[in-house]
């Protein structure tokens, strides 16, 4: 069956109302970044903070998707590319059900992310680069993965033998290797003012 034989089917229940009910616009907070950059981190602190202040709130994680929806995906460009049309896609989805969505992928592709907020009403996809300098992320390497990158034992690994196209201009930029996760999080709650306002 092609496209061209599925009919979008239009909700009985829109964005709009469940927006309103729940008391908060919904949106994407695209993180974006180096492995070991700090992206889930900041993801789920912001999540502990939407959630325990009464938003409605959920964090893809790279790590995990991969292990469930994506676990068919490795690290090659054309893999890297459809695991971020998914996740996107999967954050439209979030968003039309009225949540905030925290996303936390290395997405190390511009165009990807630029098709990712394409996807996204506008407004509703912001870019947040977690910018910490590749010798901080190899330092702290939690997973032990760059060890294993420099050594040959894993190719392709982002920021040693595979590209990370940094954000020219991404909606907020906070630093890891400066800032705490605390100020980082307060950065984020005072960046975010308007879209956190009761709807
Ligand atoms: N080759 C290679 N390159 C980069 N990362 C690798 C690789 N192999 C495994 N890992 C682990 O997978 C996590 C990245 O998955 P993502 O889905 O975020 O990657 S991507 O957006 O599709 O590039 C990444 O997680 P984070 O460290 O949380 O970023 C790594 O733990
Ligand atoms: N200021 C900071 N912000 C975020 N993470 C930090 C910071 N300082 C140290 N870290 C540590 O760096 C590591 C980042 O890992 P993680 O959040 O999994 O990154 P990523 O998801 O980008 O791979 C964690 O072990 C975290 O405790």
């Amino acid at each position: 069956m092609s496209n061209a034989d599925i009919v979008w089917h239009d909700a009985a229940v829109s964005q709009t109302e469940r927006e309103r009910k729940n008391n908060h616009s919904a949106f994407v907070l695209w993180f974006t970044g180096l492995s070991g950059s700090g992206k889930s981190t900041l993801a789920n602190a912001i999540d502990r903070y939407f959630h325990d202040h009464g938003y409605r709130s959920y964090v893809l994680d790279g790590d995990n998707v991969r292990h469930g929806l994506n676990n068919d995906l490795g690290f090659s460009e054309e893999d890297r590319v459809e695991n971020i049309r998914r996740i996107s896609e999967v954050a439209r989805l979030f968003v039309d059900a009225g949540h905030i969505v925290s996303t936390a992928f290395i997405s190390p592709y511009a165009d990807d992310r630029a098709r990712a907020r394409e996807r996204l009403p506008d407004g509703r996809f912001i870019e947040v680069f977690v910018d910490c300098p590749l010798e901080t992320c190899e330092a702290r390497d939690p997973k032990g993965l760059y060890k294993k990158a420099r050594s040959g034992e894993i190719p392709s690994f982002t920021g040693i033998s595979a590209p990370y196209e940094a954000p020219v201009d991404p909606d907020i930029t906070l630093q890891t290797g400066t800032r705490s996760t605390e100020e980082n999080v307060h950065e984020l709650v005072e960046q975010l003012e308007d879209l956190l306002r009761p709807s």
